[in-house]
């Protein structure tokens, strides 16, 4: 299978017309962090990448230097195992890249789409799979994370299918601070209706607007999945705050391969903020056929999500994408200040005009 993009650009372009694809295609060249030797050299076969993004030297304000992290991962056992079992053995995988990332000093760490689940819901059977629904707040995958929280003094985002106290459920992102504090959670703004993502039939529209967590690490927003096609969820988050914006996705070749490049780093530019792409890896084979309602014969097997997770500063540089077959983690030393100076120096935030838009939207919204 095709492993990734950069890999081939390097090995196929001399290396002084790579430079100048590398500068054109990705932006200012950035530094490889230097992680330890039992990060990069690890017993699971984790791809792990570290890189650094450059800023200035301000005179009147200190660095904000941190470290941001994003999780990809295949899941473990078959679809057909007891879910309690393949719930814990995806749980005991991600420990351990977790234990990587805090080897690297990682501060901030995103983990993908719906991350204790396999992607259940090309099926539309609610049977067993909704049964992976849990409590946001003290639901096991909360509880399990929270410890780790605190041992490693990190920040973890956990994008999770919940279920409220109403028996509702939504496709949320929970955020658990360095203390090991839900310190809260969003939901899923945009729902997809396309091809075999047939999320509506499991969870509602999320209600919980844009919003922007504090933390210890920076200003932080999360921005779930197909909520990437809208430039306008992106500007949201962005006008909330935000200085990181983390896409955890789940998303197939056949699908979006060609957007994935795209969507989160052009975010980035036009808001002055990081934002991190995350996206699952492997190919994921259900029990029962599905069909796609496009008149091709039924299948059991959702396509193959195609990772390539990737980090975009503010002034749209970005690193190498990580492996479209591999799990993954990918690290980048960020200094927050960047958001401010390359505001500073485009001024879009001072040119962009929402009033006008404003206007002309509510003028569109309420001539229905
Ligand atoms: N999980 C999800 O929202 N997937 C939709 C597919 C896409 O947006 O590429």
């Amino acid at each position: 299978m095709f492993e990734n993009i950069d890999t081939c650009l390097e090995k196929y372009i001399p290396q002084e017309e790579l430079n100048h694809v590398q500068r054109i295609l990705y932006g200012k060249k950035l530094e490889e962090l230097q992680l330890p030797e039992s990060c990069i050299n690890n017993v699971d076969d984790v791809e792990v990448k570290g890189f650094k993004f450059d800023s200035l030297t301000e005179e009147l304000r200190e660095k904000r230097i941190v470290r941001v992290g994003v999780i990809q991962n295949q899941i473990v056992l078959p679809t057909t195992a007891p879910l309690v079992e393949q719930r814990n053995a995806i749980y005991q995988k991600i420990s351990k890249i977790i234990s990587l990332a805090a080897e690297a000093n990682v501060n901030v760490l995103c983990l993908q789409e719906a991350w204790p689940m396999p992607f259940v819901f090309c099926t539309r059977e609610k049977f067993p799979w909704c049964e992976f629904a849990e409590s946001a707040e003290t639901g096991p995958t909360t509880l399990f994370l929270k410890d780790i929280c605190k041992q490693y003094n990190m920040v973890i985002i956990s994008p999770i299918l919940e279920r409220d106290e109403q028996e509702v459920i939504w496709n949320t992102a929970v955020v658990i601070d360095n203390f090991g504090k839900v310190i809260g959670k969003h939901r899923k703004n945009h729902i997809p209706r396309v091809g075999d993502f047939n999320e509506s039939t499991y969870y509602m529209e999320g209600n919980t607007g844009h919003p922007v967590f504090e933390t210890a690490f920076g200003r932080i927003a999360i921005n779930i999945c197909y909520g990437r096609h809208h430039p306008l969820n992106w500007l949201m988050f962005g006008l909330n705050g935000a200085e990181i914006v983390f896409n955890p996705s789940a998303t197939i070749d056949g699908l979006s391969e060609t957007l994935w490049g795209i969507e989160a780093r052009t975010a980035a530019v036009a808001n002055s903020y990081f934002s991190c792409a995350i996206n699952r890896v492997g190919t994921e084979i259900f029990p029962s056929e599905f069909t796609s309602g496009d008149g091709k014969p039924a299948h059991k097997n959702f396509g193959h999500f195609y990772g390539s997770s990737y980090i975009t500063a503010p002034d749209g540089s970005r690193t190498p994408g990580l492996s479209r077959t591999r799990d993954g983690l990918l690290i980048s030393e960020i200094d927050l200040n960047l958001c401010r100076q390359v505001k500073d120096h485009w001024g879009f935030q001072m040119t962009r005009r929402l009033d006008l838009y404003a206007d002309s939207l509510a003028d569109i919204v309420n001539s229905k």
